[in-house]
């Protein structure tokens, strides 16, 4: 079978870290096309990556098998428009990263009755280590869900959803989660720095203990919970950390940082989607 070609309409952050990591894993550039207004965005794609570039999105809609929407969620309906005719004509899989918006309203913004894919990734699928949640409406066939699945696991994880309610959940887990896991990194190099260790000492001893736990909860038997016991001694050191910052309130901390994001994904729909 020949390889799909995909355009993605919208070439910012989440467009080069998703066609940097299907062309780490083997797809040809020249199946890949990216349109974007501004000229800057696309010289790095094409000079990084490559692939084929336009300021038209009719243009890159015209080549492709799979349409990615990469657009802010205020552009998308805009964006989903000028396209519409070569949807409705062509029948892609059109497969939405945009935060918030519904699978019913981008369907309709394209004509109506396309197979729309609604995926949630991350920006570690430069890496190809993202963790993206996918949920298919009813339009789209077995094949263009193996296409949909197989353009996302090339990039890391892909999981499927039944419901598409569990996105905005998704979206404050995994779609924002790196944002988080960022923060407590700063959180800690800071401290570090305030214990008087040398900048690039705190950095290095930071960076290298975030990728060695997450690497022993991804590749070990142990739940995290598990793993949090073995390094807490009793009456040590560790023990006397967390005890600061469960006083602090940690998980309450996340459990309000994640709701405020799920919400925030429910009223982009509300703001951006329908009519
Ligand atoms: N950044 C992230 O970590 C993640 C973002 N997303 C979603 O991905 C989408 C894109 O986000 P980012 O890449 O971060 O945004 P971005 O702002 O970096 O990229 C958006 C791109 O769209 C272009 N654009 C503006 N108007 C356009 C139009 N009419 N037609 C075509 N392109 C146009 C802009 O020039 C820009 O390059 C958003 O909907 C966001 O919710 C999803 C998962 C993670
Ligand atoms: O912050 C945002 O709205 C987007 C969606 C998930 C990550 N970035």
């Amino acid at each position: 079978m020949s390889e799909s070609t995909i355009a993605f309409i919208g070439g910012g952050n989440m467009a080069h870290s998703l066609v940097g990591g299907l062309i780490a894993g083997g797809r040809s550039p020249q199946h890949l096309w990216v349109a974007d207004p501004f000229v800057d965005q696309l010289d790095t794609h094409r000079h990084r990556h490559g692939i084929n570039v336009t300021q038209e999105n009719t243009e890159a809609a015209a080549h492709a098998d799979v349409i990615v929407m990469a657009v802010k969620p205020q552009i998308l309906r805009e964006a989903a428009a000028q396209i519409a005719s070569i949807v409705q004509e062509r029948q892609p899989l059109v497969l939405s990263i945009a935060a918030g918006l519904r699978e019913p309203d981008i369907s309709r913004w394209l004509g109506g009755n396309v197979p729309v894919v609604r995926a949630m990734p991350n920006t570690p699928s430069l890496l190809r280590c993202g963790a993206t949640a996918l949920y298919a409406n009813p339009s789209v066939s077995a094949a263009q869900k193996t296409l949909a699945e197989e353009i996302m696991a090339a990039v890391g994880m892909a999981l499927w959803v039944d419901e598409e309610a569990h996105m905005d959940a998704v979206t404050a887990t995994s779609g924002s989660g790196p944002a988080y896991f960022f923060l407590v990194m700063e959180a800690m190099e800071n401290a570090a720095r305030s214990l008087d260790l040398p900048p690039e000492l705190a950095r290095r001893l930071v960076l290298q203990t975030a990728l060695g736990a997450a690497r022993m909860a991804n590749e070990g038997d142990d739940d995290p919970a598990t793993l949090r016991e073995k390094v807490t001694s009793p009456g040590g050191t560790t023990a006397a950390a967390l005890e600061v910052l469960r006083e602090q309130g940690l998980e309450e901390c996340f459990r309000k940082a994640l709701t405020a994001a799920r919400d925030r994904s429910q009223t982009l729909s509300d703001e951006f989607g329908r009519d």
